[in-house]
């Protein structure tokens, strides 16, 4: 594809992969001798943990400045023990009153801050150089702006911010000077493996799956489908939402978005294979045909660590991979009948502008009826197909910040229009 980029794709240069092996050496160099200071949004989620792991581990490398949450007080209170922030938010301000008392009973003197205001002032504030974002869904995407206008590098989980807001998040990068690394661990492998590669020598972006928990189904027992079945991940342990995805395969269609607009890689040039060990996180294909691949445990402390320390490589006591172990590496094709997602993800990808930002809500909306059982597994896909024709009438080819956030309302009335009159339910 010789990196099909720019306005051809639809996307934005390829993010930080086309350093000379000169400036890689110089970054690294810097890169060890350098403590970076973090703030982490989503800090009790799967992420957040996973990336608090990483800190204590590393104190000498790491510290933390800010530190957001959803609604757990108990656990950000220790996290605020352990680690010390400047400023903590939590997102449910009804918990304000909980938070600050509990601090001050823990002998932790901080800033404290409520609301999404609260967790936008988290994510712009003070002097931290990197923002790792692990809230879930598109509520990721205004504190996630907020820290690109402060200038702040983002180490990027929240795949969402991307998928939907894509269109106004790439220039902002670009106007700050703002370095985006991906922690989504399919994303880190590419971004790895392109390291120190000539600009235009990327070819294609091949993504693994695990398949997620319907694997190994037979298409007709999915109608048997019941949360808790959706929610075992066979390699993964992750949140619920991102859980559920990895089921309807859509993780992977998002993915699919997500790395059109991270590696600037044109939708015909971006595969998918099912990859059942979750061992090659990923792989890409050069113009001389070249398979370059990244291999590793399933372990996303591995990615986030690679976000937030880019371009050094810190050392770590982590089990090494024992290939031996492993025994066998095996790949076959998407069944993509079974997971209608992934033609969706491809369709409104190539769609692109304010489609996106559709489908992404539509999803969440979706998989949130899901988990309330008011609506089968099946239906997800229905779901998201009926609300992304609803919207090609009104289709945006660049949309604003305030056309997604208005688009986003309006595909999550849509589906839940869709419920209420008894449709896609099955
Ligand atoms: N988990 C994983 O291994 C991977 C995750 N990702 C991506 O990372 C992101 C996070 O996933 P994961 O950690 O699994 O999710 P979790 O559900 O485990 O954690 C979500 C975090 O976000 C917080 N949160 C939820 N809503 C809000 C909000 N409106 N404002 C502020 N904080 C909020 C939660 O707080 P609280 O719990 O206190 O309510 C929690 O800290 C997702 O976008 C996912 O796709 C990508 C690759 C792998
Ligand atoms: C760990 C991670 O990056 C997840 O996005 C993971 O890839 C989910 O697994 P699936 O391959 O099943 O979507
Ligand atoms: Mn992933």
């Amino acid at each position: 594809m010789a990196a099909t980029t720019g306005a051809a794709a639809g996307a934005a240069a390829p993010v930080n992969t086309d350093a000379s092996a000169r400036q890689t050496l110089e970054r690294a160099l810097s890169g060890l001798a350098l403590k970076k200071r973090i703030t982490l949004l989503g800090s009790t989620g799967s992420i957040g943990t996973q990336t608090l792991d990483i800190v204590a581990a590393c104190p000498d490398a790491f510290s933390i400045v800010g530190l957001a949450a959803g609604g757990n007080v108990d656990l950000l209170v220790e996290q605020a023990v352990l680690f010390r922030p400047a400023i903590v938010a939590i997102r449910d301000a009804s918990k304000y009153g909980a938070l600050r008392a509990a601090l001050t009973d823990a002998g932790v003197t901080c800033e404290v801050v409520a609301g999404e205001e609260g967790v936008v002032a988290v994510a712009a504030y003070g002097d931290a150089d990197v923002v790792v974002t692990g809230i879930v869904g598109v509520a990721g995407l205004q504190p996630t702006l907020a820290a690109i206008r402060a200038g702040k590098d983002i180490a990027l989980a929240n795949k969402e911010t991307l998928i939907a807001g894509g269109p106004v998040v790439l220039p902002l990068l670009k106007e700050h000077g703002v370095t985006m690394t991906p922690a989504d661990s399919e994303h880190s492998a590419i971004f790895q493996c392109l390291q120190g590669a000539p600009a235009d020598s990327l070819s294609k972006v091949i993504l693994t799956a695990s398949g997620g928990a319907f694997r190994d189904w037979n298409a007709a027992d999915l109608e048997k489908v019941q949360l808790s079945d959706a929610l075992k991940h066979p390699n993964w342990s992750m949140g619920a939402k991102i859980t559920i995805d990895s089921a309807t395969m859509m993780n992977k269609g998002l993915e699919v978005i997500e790395a059109h607009y991270l590696f600037g890689a044109a939708y015909d040039d971006i595969d998918i294979v099912v990859h059942p060990q979750s061992i090659v996180h990923s792989m890409v294909e050069m113009a001389d045909t070249s398979v370059i691949a990244q291999l590793g445990w399933p372990d996303m402390r591995l990615p986030l660590l690679y976000a937030i320390a880019w371009p050094a490589r810190v050392s770590m006591p982590y089990e090494r991979l024992d290939l031996v172990k492993v025994g066998a590496l095996t790949f076959r094709a998407p069944d993509l009948a079974k997971y209608p997602c992934i033609e969706l993800a491809y369709a409104a990808g190539r769609l692109g502008g304010s489609a996106t930002a559709v489908i992404n809500a539509a999803n969440e909306a979706a998989v949130e009826l899901f988990r309330q059982d008011k609506v089968h597994y099946l239906a997800i896909p229905k779901l998201i197909e009926a609300t992304l024709d609803a919207h090609r009438s009104d289709w945006l080819a660049n949309p604003s910040l305030d056309d997604i956030v208005a688009l986003d309302s309006y595909a999550r009335t849509v589906v839940n229009g869709f419920v209420d009159a008894g449709r896609y339910l099955k």
